[in-house]
């Protein structure tokens, strides 16, 4: 890591949607400042505009590459678009700025992977609009998998008191079963306890929850924990994680608040992001494990309805930001590998 701070690139997400907002709100925030070098890859059209709804006196900086730390009234920026007024209507998300999402992450991981940078903390994107611009990807995981060469990586979403990790993503509910596979768990498990000792919590108790209400009462309502789950786990065990599951999900998140647990495999997106959005809506963070380089996002979407009225947390914005500035720290440590 150059200098004292963590470089972190910031991706300006949608343009249509609160991103430019909310990191404009986040970096004119001090305590954002103190930890941390920025620097904002996107469209300075779309990121002055965000300055003025967030009501901040930061100014736009173009630069190819990190700026001194005191230009702290500075929002620098890589410019790597000059979208039309038209290309980034709010609300309205477009082609051009699909095109643009996409281009802003590969930058941001080309920095990471040259050790130009030391981390990424992305705004959120339209899937369906990178999708519509020919980026065939479901959202920034499986790209930033891609562009880095990770074999397996995991959607982690983390805030005080609560860590949920995912076996299967973005998957319509009707495909889960099938995908919920023992090397899939079993990879969720391993990947999960890896990064969560190295950045978050050493030697972390992990649960892995059931697909099937009551883990299945005895095979009555599903097979999947008996088939699948519990010999994942049990291999797991044999490995040294201290991981126990499969547990039933409907009570195991009220003991795991409590602290029994420091992570929580869960089998599918929504079993887990809902208790953890109910907890920590304003403040969690999503990471993605498994990747060579550190990537962390906001806990949220482009949040359409809010965008352009200044009225969007950015909350979760500073606390992407925060984490990858820790996690940079951390890996610069060379602390906590397994
Ligand atoms: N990391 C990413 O890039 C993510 C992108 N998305 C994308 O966002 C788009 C919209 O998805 P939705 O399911 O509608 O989720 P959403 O998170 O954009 O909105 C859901 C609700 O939360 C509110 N909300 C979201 N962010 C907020 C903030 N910062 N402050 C206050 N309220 C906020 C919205 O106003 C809305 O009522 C989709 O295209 C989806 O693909 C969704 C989640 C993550
Ligand atoms: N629901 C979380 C989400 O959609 C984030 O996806 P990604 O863009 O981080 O892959």
């Amino acid at each position: 890591m150059s200098n004292t701070k963590p470089r972190i690139v910031i991706t300006m997400g949608d343009p249509s949607g609160v991103g430019p907002e909310i990191i404009a709100a986040a970096l004119a925030d001090p305590s954002i400042r103190r930890i941390c070098r920025p620097l904002v890859i996107g469209d300075a059209g779309a990121m002055a505009r965000g300055i003025a709804i967030a009501g901040t006196d930061l100014r736009v900086l173009r630069s190819s590459s990190f700026i001194p730390e005191d230009f702290s009234d500075a929002l620098p920026i890589l410019e790597i678009t000059n979208l039309a007024d038209e290309d980034m209507r709010f609300g309205s998300p477009s082609i051009a700025g699909g095109e643009a999402m996409f281009r802003a992450i590969c930058e941001a991981a080309r920095l990471c992977l040259a050790g130009d940078a030391d981390a990424i903390a992305t705004a959120p994107i339209s899937k369906e609009a990178m999708n519509r611009a020919g980026h065939l990807y479901p959202g920034h995981t499986e790209l930033l998998a891609e562009l880095t060469g990770a074999e397996r990586v995991v959607m982690m979403l983390a805030g005080t008191q609560l860590r949920v990790t995912l076996v299967t993503i973005h998957e319509s509910l009707a495909d889960v079963p099938r995908l919920v596979t023992f090397e899939g768990v079993l990879d969720t498990v391993r990947i999960t306890h890896r990064d969560v000792h190295r950045y978050f919590k050493r030697d972390p108790r992990i649960s892995v929850l059931a697909l099937n209400p009551h883990c299945g009462e005895g095979g009555m309502f599903g097979d999947e924990e008996g088939r699948i789950i519990a010999p994942a786990v049990e291999a797991a065990r044999r490995e040294g994680i201290d991981v126990v599951g499969p547990l039933s999900a409907d009570t195991l998140f009220h003991f795991a608040v409590q602290g029994d647990y420091d992570a929580v495999v869960c089998m599918y997106h929504d079993q887990g992001l809902i208790p953890l959005k109910l907890l920590h809506f304003d403040d969690g963070v999503n990471v993605t494990l498994g990747l060579p380089i550190i990537r962390t996002s906001v806990d949220h979407g482009t949040a359409y309805n809010l965008a352009g009225t200044g009225r969007a947390s950015a909350e979760s914005m500073k606390a992407a930001i925060r984490m990858a500035a820790d996690m940079a720290l951390v890996k610069a440590s060379g602390e906590g590998e397994l």
